[in-house]
């Protein structure tokens, strides 16, 4: 038994999920939402996420408070309406706009996921990947590709180093697996190859600056 805990303990005590503000179609994604979320909780891990009940964003964050565990849901003033979002479970945390929410999200989680979704997701992924080209973060990058969503995507991503857009070690960012178990393990052993541009003490001041300036 203790055995059994020792190996669930994860070294993330927060991640940040991107995931899609639509449910998508097929009743895949909406399972592994769920399912990311109790592996969170099994691992004792909190969430961080965009906020409101929501497609798969509702769902994840169902899961993780049901498990016990801390939610915290990062909402821009624009999109409060309960209309717009739904009920948020857990920790609401309001920001100004959208580039602090993303600003906010990163700050406090250890390591980031997308689960399937639509451009915000998308954007919000390639940002965290963009960010630790960069070195501005050193936080492993998952994607969860459920029934193989993520394939073209992975595939212009290989396309890209391919052609000399995109570095091989930086291509090592991204790490994928079909489910959550496999997925959070691999983050796990995860260790960043690529080089470091933008030194994470710089990074860091820059963060606090920008967070002065905006009430954070
Ligand atoms: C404005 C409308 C609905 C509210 N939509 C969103 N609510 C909360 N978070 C959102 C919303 N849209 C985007 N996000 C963020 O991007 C990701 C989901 O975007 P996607 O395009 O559905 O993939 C998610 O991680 C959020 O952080 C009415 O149209």
């Amino acid at each position: 038994m203790e055995k059994e805990t020792e190996m669930k303990q994860s070294k993330f005590k927060r991640i940040c999920v991107f995931c899609g503000s639509s449910p998508g179609n097929k009743t895949t994604y909406k399972d592994a939402a769920i399912e990311l979320g109790r592996e969170l909780v099994s691992r004792n891990i909190d969430l961080v996420y965009g906020g409101g009940s929501i497609g798969l964003m509702g769902l994840i964050s169902q899961a993780v408070y049901e498990g016990g565990r801390h939610v915290i849901g990062v909402i821009p003033k624009t999109l409060m309406p309960r209309e717009l979002t739904g009920e948020t479970v857990g920790e609401v945390k309001t920001v100004a706009d959208m580039h602090q929410r993303k600003a906010e999200m990163a700050k406090r989680s250890d390591a980031f996921i997308a689960l399937p979704g639509g451009y915000g997701t998308l954007e919000e992924l390639l940002e965290v990947i963009t960010w630790a080209q960069l070195g501005i973060h050193d936080k492993p990058v998952g994607l969860l590709n459920v029934d193989g969503y993520y394939n073209t995507f992975l595939s212009f991503i290989d396309k890209a180093v391919e052609e000399g857009f995109i570095s091989p070690t930086a291509r090592h960012i991204i790490v994928s697996a079909p489910t959550p178990k496999e997925l959070v393990k691999e983050m796990e052993e995860y260790f960043p190859q690529h080089e470091r541009v933008v030194s994470k003490v710089s990074w860091e001041r820059e963060q606090l600056h920008q967070s002065s300036h905006c009430g954070i």
